[in-house]
């Protein structure tokens, strides 16, 4: 199998540099004039498969808003995924784990294991028991061309309490971290196969990107308040590792499909225009 980071990279010179969340709020799916049930769930998803699985490069469904139905929920997710594979783009599961090891090789036999029922192309990570608890995950990636985002300053205020605090090194935690999965990606071409998370919203990161080499999935833009053109102040000389991601924002444009592929074009244009001039 080839490596994530190859996939990837050729996913995103092909469909473009975007990554649409499937994300089922329960006011999306009252918007979209379905029930909040099993099945307003399985309609939504297979909507968004339908509109968007041949034409986007990554699409990363949340596993929150299917695991709070329960196992018929999971179910629903499993389905998508297949769906999604089926129709071209890469999954990446949104579902940020992060234990102690031994349960890591659980989480990671869940999610990057070919014969598990969901199988992923790449899953999110929380790097917040040691980036080293993530190990498993690591290596049964790169064992089966899987990749793992590892959450580093992500797009919410509150993050920045922990990932700015600074370690006994002087460097701050998300620094720490980015240096870890830097070396992880060392040597990798055309892309490593181990990204980050890095949020649209949080301007100048102050944080040195720069050695990275793999991808940097920037959440936040849109219903969040960012917008592509802050894609350049937060990621500068890092733009060309930018993958876009946008949820909400697509979404709200259902349930019409070509209403959905409109807005996906749309915030693709728009990131492009960005990500083109750096
Ligand atoms: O720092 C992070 C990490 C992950 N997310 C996730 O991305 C989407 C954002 O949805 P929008 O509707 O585009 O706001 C959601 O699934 C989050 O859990 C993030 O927002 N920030």
């Amino acid at each position: 199998m080839e490596s994530f980071g190859t996939r990837l990279h050729r996913a995103v010179s092909e469909r473009g540099p975007l990554c649409v969340g499937i994300d089922p709020h329960p006011g999306l799916l009252a918007r979209w004039g379905l029930a909040d049930d099993l099945a307003g769930l399985e309609r939504f998803s297979r909507t968004v498969v339908e509109a968007l699985g041949d034409r986007v490069a990554v699409v990363k469904p949340q596993s929150a808003f299917f695991e709070r139905f329960g196992s018929r929920g999971v179910a629903i997710l499993e389905s998508t995924i297949r769906q999604l594979r089926d129709a071209g783009s890469l999954v990446l599961l949104d579902v940020k784990r992060g234990d102690i090891g031994s349960t890591v090789s659980a989480y990671a036999s869940a999610y990057l294991d070919p014969s598990s029922p969901l199988y992923v192309d790449a899953v999110t990570a929380s790097p917040y028991l040691g980036v080293g608890s993530l190990a498993p995950m690591f290596e049964l990636a790169a064992e089966h061309g899987g990749g793992v985002f590892v959450l580093a300053l992500t797009s919410n205020p509150e993050g920045a309490a922990v990932q700015r605090a600074r370690t006994a090194d002087g460097r701050t935690v998300a620094q720490t971290v980015i240096d870890e999965i830097s070396q992880l990606n060392a040597g990798a071409t055309p892309l490593g196969s181990f990204g980050l998370v890095v949020g649209a919203t949080i301007g100048d990161t102050g944080h040195d990107l720069s050695g990275v080499g793999g991808p940097l999935l920037a959440p936040g833009l849109g219903a969040q308040g960012a917008g592509a053109s802050d894609l350049r102040t937060v990621f500068g000389p890092s733009l060309a590792a930018v993958l876009p991601s946008y949820s909400r924002e697509v979404l709200s444009a259902g349930p019409d499909a070509a209403s959905l592929r409109a807005a996906a074009d749309r915030v693709l244009d728009e990131c492009r225009a960005v990500l083109a001039a750096r």
